[in-house]
């Protein structure tokens, strides 16, 4: 069983007389940046001098430098640029400004697992990985909890790694709902199976599926978004909070005895078969590799995709629908 780290357990006794950069003002970026500064912690932004978010994180309280002079700046260096990209602008603007003893962050162990970014050997490097959406780490924090966290020290130069990674997952609330240790490498190949398989791949595939199956078969749309996509968030809701237990004890009697029939028809030994290759090509790099190339190239297959997706009936369908229900429409940054 993994070891769980709660706050009573951890200080800010690592950090608190350093300077944290933090790359990047993005999903993972604003949240961790305005965390930390919340947490007491002397926090500066990394980003390009034509970014968008320059102007935001400052209006956010933050001190904005190029990802240049933050690198300078900082003995802890969280990198929270696109993954994609990371390599790029680790080896142009961070390794040279890197000293004995700093300590290289992630949220995420794609670069180092997969031989992106190879450190000097005198800094410590570690990963800070919360389990979540980096908006959802912001509103969480903001309320006083947190979403968990994964810990994990790939490289221990000064022998401070562990709490280091301690008190950042401090920093950002992590803490608060409990942090969980394991290794880049199972960080990174279960993170990438999550995504891809289940939370973002195969549930959105899910949805525009079964959306499709009903439209088709002449019902109206709005019922089928409804049906499909709206109530998910309802069910999934009750499991989060209680299991597939709550869930169960929580719908009719009627959806307990169809869902517990007909969902294995639907997500079946096939599936299952396709999740081992999902897998796979994850362990042995084949993803990995497929991503970077695609990024080489400015994301020609992602760019088609996102396209495509934003004209599918669900996607238009359910535009209308949260224009109606007040609470829905709101942007997701608005925090
Ligand atoms: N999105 C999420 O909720 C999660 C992300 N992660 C990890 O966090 C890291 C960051 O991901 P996101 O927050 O999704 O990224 P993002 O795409 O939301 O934000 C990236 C930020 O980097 C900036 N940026 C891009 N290229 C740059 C460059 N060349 N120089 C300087 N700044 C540049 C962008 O302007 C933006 O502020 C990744 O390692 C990801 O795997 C981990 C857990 C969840
Ligand atoms: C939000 C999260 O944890 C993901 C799905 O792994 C990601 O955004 O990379
Ligand atoms: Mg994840
Ligand atoms: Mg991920």
């Amino acid at each position: 069983m993994a070891t769980i780290i709660y706050d009573d357990e951890t200080t800010f006794d690592a950090l608190k007389d350093k300077t944290i950069a933090v790359m990047g003002y993005g999903s993972q970026g604003h949240a961790h940046a305005r965390n930390l500064h919340e947490s007491g912690l002397n926090v500066v932004v990394g980003l390009r001098k034509s970014s968008s978010s320059w102007a935001k994180a400052e209006s956010d309280g933050l001190k904005v430098m190029t990802v240049d002079d933050a690198a300078k700046a900082a003995d802890v260096i969280m990198i929270l640029l696109p993954d994609e990209k990371q390599a790029a602008t680790y080896y142009s603007q961070i390794e040279p400004n890197l000293k004995a003893g700093n300590a290289l962050v992630f949220a995420h162990g794609f670069n180092i697992h997969y031989n992106q970014i190879v450190p000097p050997k005198d800094v410590d490097v570690f990963m800070v990985a919360p389990k979540g959406p980096g908006h959802i780490v912001r509103r969480t924090y903001t309320e006083g909890i947190g979403v968990p966290g994964l810990i994990a020290v790939y490289q221990d130069a000064t022998g401070k790694a562990r709490e280091l990674a301690l008190s950042y997952a401090k920093g950002i609330g992590a803490t608060r709902a409990g942090v969980y240790e394991t290794t880049f490498r199972e960080e990174t190949e279960t993170d990438l199976f999550g995504e891809q398989v289940d939370l973002c791949g195969g549930l959105s595939s899910l949805i525009k599926n079964a959306f499709e199956v009903l439209v088709e078969a002449g019902y109206q749309p709005e019922m089928a978004y409804f049906e499909t996509c709206h109530e998910v968030k309802l069910i999934v809701d009750l499991i989060y909070e209680g299991g597939l237990e709550r869930m169960w004890h929580s719908v009719s009697n009627t959806a307990e005895y169809g869902g517990m029939t007909v969902g294995p028809r639907i997500i079946n030994e096939e599936s299952r078969e396709a999740m081992y290759v999902a897998l796979e090509r994850i362990q042995n790099g084949e993803f990995a590799k497929e991503f970077i190339l695609e990024g080489m190239v400015n994301h020609p297959v992602l760019k088609a995709m996102e396209r495509q997706e934003k004209e599918h009936p669900l996607e238009i369908v359910g535009k209308e629908i949260r224009a109606n229900i007040p609470w829905l429409n709101k942007k997701i940054d608005d925090d």
